[in-house]
């Protein structure tokens, strides 16, 4: 059994990283869901973090509001700067639940829609503002999607030992904040395996041109990580993310700012592809396009890759 050589080896000390907001916690949670079924014990603890979420996108939408000048009468003004000034502690009081449903009910979120496709909002808000009224029920446990579509920073590191086709994994990820980016290195511990997740949809966020913050961000991340003696010997597998919100907001968008001849989004998403598949060697790289919040799709791909990357460690465990 393949598990045999990999217990003699050790685990496979394996780092997960990539910048903030690029799905890492999502990869961790699909892999504790393929060792212990479930991606978490206790749902019922997610009912803050979904509010949280929720709390956001209408606190975002005001924004999005004011710049599509779309009028709003001064009890809907009213609403919105309750849910600014609001300190979110445990439950929502009622105060809180009756301004979100106002809001709701007022078909300014359509509105918001009709003029613009994709809304400059918190990551998967259609999904999350849809769920508003179940999220306000103190007594609701939120479902396993639901707490993969929610954000929540990780803050400080976040360990998980699984085991997936017979392999055992140490897995380590480091948030992607700026500030724990330069701390990264520092806990590098004689690793086997990067996997390191990027966010495709990226490349449909304006703020990824013309000098906007995104501008060969993730790319610089990984080419310092490339270039990091510590992980000369590793494995790199390679996620590269949210490819059905790419999809979702590709359809339209001119790709010609990343580069002339990109007229496609497949072909945008093949260019951004390389600039990392050629940074390593071949023997060492496993690339793949996912949507981490798939579960299906995420559990074969893990399957199939894990089974790969084990029978190398346990046969060459110091590879070149
Ligand atoms: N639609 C969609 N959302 C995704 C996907 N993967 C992750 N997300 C969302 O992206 C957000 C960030 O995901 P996380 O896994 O928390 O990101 P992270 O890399 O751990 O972020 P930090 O811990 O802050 O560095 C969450 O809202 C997830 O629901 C995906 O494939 N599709
Ligand atoms: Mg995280």
């Amino acid at each position: 059994m393949g598990s045999a050589g990999s217990v003699d080896r050790g685990p496979i000390r394996t780092l997960v990283l990539g910048c903030m907001g690029a799905g890492k916690t999502s990869f961790i949670r699909q892999m504790v869901k393929n060792h212990t079924k479930s991606i978490c014990l206790r749902r019922e603890l997610y009912l803050y973090c979904v509010q949280l979420n929720l709390l956001n996108i209408y606190r975002e939408l005001k924004n999005v509001i004011e710049a599509l000048e779309i009028p709003i009468s001064e009890d809907q003004k009213q609403r919105f700067t309750q849910l600014d000034e609001y300190r979110h502690r445990e439950v929502f009081p009622p105060k809180i639940i009756e301004a979100m449903k106002e809001l709701f009910e007022s078909g300014l979120y359509e509105l918001c829609r009709l003029r613009q496709r994709i809304l400059p909002l918190p990551q998967n808000y259609h999904f999350l503002f849809q769920r508003g009224d179940d999220f306000m029920n103190p007594e609701y446990v939120p479902s396993e999607l639901e707490i993969m579509m929610s954000y929540s920073q990780t803050c400080g590191l976040n360990r998980e030992n699984v085991t997936c086709q017979g392999y055992k994994f140490e897995l380590l990820e480091m948030p992607g904040h700026h500030l724990w980016r330069a701390k990264w290195a520092d806990y590098f511990d004689d690793p086997n395996l990067v996997v390191f997740v990027i966010d495709l949809s990226e490349l449909c966020d304006p703020a990824f041109y013309n000098k906007g913050y995104l501008e060969n961000k993730t790319v610089t991340v990984f080419e310092s990580l490339v270039n990091n003696p510590v992980l000369a010997k590793v494995y790199w597998l390679l996620l590269f993310n949210k490819a059905d919100t790419f999809n979702d907001h590709s359809a339209g968008f001119d790709f010609r700012k990343l580069a002339n001849h990109l007229d496609t989004a497949d072909s945008a998403r093949s260019f951004y592809r390389s600039q990392f598949t050629t940074k390593i060697s071949k023997t060492r790289c496993f690339p793949h396009i996912v949507s981490l919040v798939n579960f299906k799709e995420s559990q074969s791909v893990m399957m199939e890759m894990f089974k790969k990357i084990g029978k190398m460690h346990r046969e060459r465990p110091n590879l070149m």
